[in-house]
């Protein structure tokens, strides 16, 4: 079984320059998630400036949660940018089924081969081309019945697909592994799906196998969860929490908490 811990303290030591293009809701949390992790988050999303911060960075990651025309022509031109530097991007398709604006969005942001792509199972059928039941930003369908989808979609894009809830599915296409840790209070706490792509995008930066580092990213916040779920109130405390444990966590933690396997 991999150190999944060993990717949580190269992501540490590299403490990677994150460049997020995303959503009103997620902008704060998103940032403390980042630097509680001990990454270095940048929030840009303006077109006359993304695509020149884009190589400045480690990683960068596209979230269409309040998208409107000019915030897609910076992700465009990021998201291109980030393919020619030879830069690692995560995609987070957001209530993608909800419209054709999205689907267009994203149908043109696939052209630029995101090293990953993290949504819940609505969103992730719904990329896939599969009928969804999304409701909003929050998924109506299970992680199983996306887990096909999930690989041909990974197949189809080259990225690493993500499927994120109860337990969550990673997959390169040929691999494929569920994720256990986690905490209900979760999807009742606004961006923290967004976040955790930014964390992708970290474990992302520098990792030699994508998929295990993804796995990594998914294991460590679902720990992190855990742990504020224990020691939470409601879901007001829990967000506090959750960003204390994950400052908290160490690689040793993670290597001991993860539930991981193979799928
Ligand atoms: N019912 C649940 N039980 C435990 N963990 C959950 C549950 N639902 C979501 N999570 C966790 O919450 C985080 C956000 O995932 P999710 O809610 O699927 O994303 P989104 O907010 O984009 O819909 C992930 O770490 C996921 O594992
Ligand atoms: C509620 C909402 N509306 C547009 S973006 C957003 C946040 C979604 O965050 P997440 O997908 O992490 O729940
Ligand atoms: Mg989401």
């Amino acid at each position: 079984m991999p150190d999944w811990g060993s990717h949580l303290s190269e992501m540490r030591r590299r403490a990677p320059l994150v460049h997020n293009i995303t959503n009103y809701v997620a902008m704060n949390v998103m940032a403390n998630v980042l630097l509680a992790a001990g990454a270095s988050p940048a929030m840009l999303h303006a077109v006359e400036e993304a695509a020149e911060f884009t190589p400045l960075a480690a990683a960068l990651t596209i979230n269409i949660g309040t998208p409107s025309a000019p915030w897609v022509e910076g992700m465009q031109a990021s998201a291109r940018a980030a393919r020619e530097a030879g830069i690692p991007w995560v995609l987070d398709p957001v209530a993608v089924g909800a419209t054709a604006f999205r689907r267009a969005a994203v149908a043109r942001l696939l052209d630029h081969a995101p090293a990953a792509i993290r949504g819940n199972a609505s969103e992730i059928l719904a990329l896939a081309g599969m009928a969804a039941r999304g409701k909003g930003a929050d998924s109506a369908d299970p992680v199983a019945a996306a887990e096909d989808a999930a690989r041909a979609l990974a197949q189809r894009t080259g990225a690493v697909v993500a499927v994120t809830g109860p337990v969550d599915f990673v997959t390169d296409g040929p691999r494929g592994w569920r994720v256990a840790n986690g905490h209900p209070t979760m999807p009742r706490v606004t961006a923290l799906g967004c976040s955790l792509t930014g964390l992708v995008g970290a474990f992302l930066a520098g990792a030699v196998d994508r998929a295990q580092a993804t796995v990594a990213a998914l294991a460590y916040f679902g720990l992190a969860g855990e742990r504020a779920g224990a020691v939470a109130a409601g879901p007001g405390s829990f967000q506090v929490a959750l960003l204390d444990a994950l400052a908290a966590i160490t690689p040793e933690d993670l290597a001991a908490g993860a539930r991981v396997e193979p799928a």
